[in-house]
């Protein structure tokens, strides 16, 4: 049984169709990278999953039953950094914050977030940061102190939106690396958007690509070819690899967001 299971979704904003019809078959423990020109609605996806915004057609199911008492069990990392004011928060105050435990007795209550903060930091290689400032943190070590924060509820499914934005190769390959352990180790699904596929091909199992309204998933050696994709977007799309890595021209152009970082990715994990 897939843990998303959507069927027929169609998503409209603003009085705009951003996608129909897409079906949405998510194994458990996989890791999917999710792509796509800007606009295609990768964002608003991932936040029609969270129920953040609504879907106006399609039945969903998450964790095999109702989509609604399943999203207490994603984690979610938005495309948006911390506030300011957050920043002036210790680590484990800023993980902690999203804790949503019980609160049976002071006492009872301080015990369990402490752990369940040192649990979610030890998870993402992070326990050793948890006094510092987050705004004294590099990109990378912030983005993976996001993702402890994501984690600190009990999760099975985690969503990071774009997480490898503005981060070094090396960076991009911890969180990468991190994100496929805990699809290999803890079972768990993550779907990933990014605008560059190369740095995610050795990590992810399947590749879900939207353009034109439209979504299809498959993996990397079935979708991502000229065929495929030229039918997705409904124009001539030539895709084409050198030295391993991947390019993806549609019409006369680049798509400079899939083309203009590949020369940054040597780095294999
Ligand atoms: N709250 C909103 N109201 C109206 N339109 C919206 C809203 N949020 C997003 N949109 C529109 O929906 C479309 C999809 O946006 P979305 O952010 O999901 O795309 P994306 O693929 O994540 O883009 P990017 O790669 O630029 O982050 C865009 O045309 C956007 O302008």
């Amino acid at each position: 049984m897939p843990v998303i299971d959507g069927t027929e979704l169609t998503c409209q904003l603003g009085g705009r169709v951003v996608f129909a019809h897409l079906q949405l078959q998510i194994p458990r423990g996989g890791f999917v990278g999710v792509f796509g020109p800007n606009g295609a609605g990768k964002t608003s996806l991932l936040r029609a999953l969270l129920g953040l915004i609504p879907l106006q057609g399609g039945t969903l199911q998450i964790l095999e039953g109702d989509a609604r008492e399943a999203r207490t069990q994603i984690g979610y990392v938005s495309q948006s950094e911390p506030k300011e004011a957050e920043g002036r928060l210790s680590v484990a105050a800023f993980v902690g914050a999203a804790w949503r435990g019980e609160r049976w007795g002071f006492n009872w209550h301080l015990t369990a977030l402490h752990q369940a903060v040192r649990r979610a930091l030890e998870r993402v290689n992070a326990a050793h940061l948890a006094s510092r400032p987050l705004q004294s943190l590099s990109g990378g070590q912030r983005q993976r102190v996001r993702i402890a924060q994501a984690l600190v509820n009990p999760a099975r499914i985690l969503l990071l939106d774009e997480p490898l934005n503005n981060l070094d190769p090396q960076s991009q390959q911890q969180v990468l690396q991190l994100a496929k352990t805990l699809t290999r180790q803890e079972n768990m699904t993550v779907l990933m958007t990014a605008h560059d596929i190369n740095p995610l091909l050795p990590f992810m199992d399947h590749v879900l690509y939207l353009a034109n309204g439209k979504g299809r998933m498959g993996t990397v050696n079935d979708l991502l070819t000229t065929p495929m994709l030229s039918e997705l977007y409904g124009t001539p799309v030539t895709v084409s690899e050198h030295d391993g890595m991947l390019s993806i021209r549609v019409g006369n152009g680049f798509i400079p967001e899939i083309s203009h970082h590949c020369h940054d990715h040597g780095a294999q994990p």
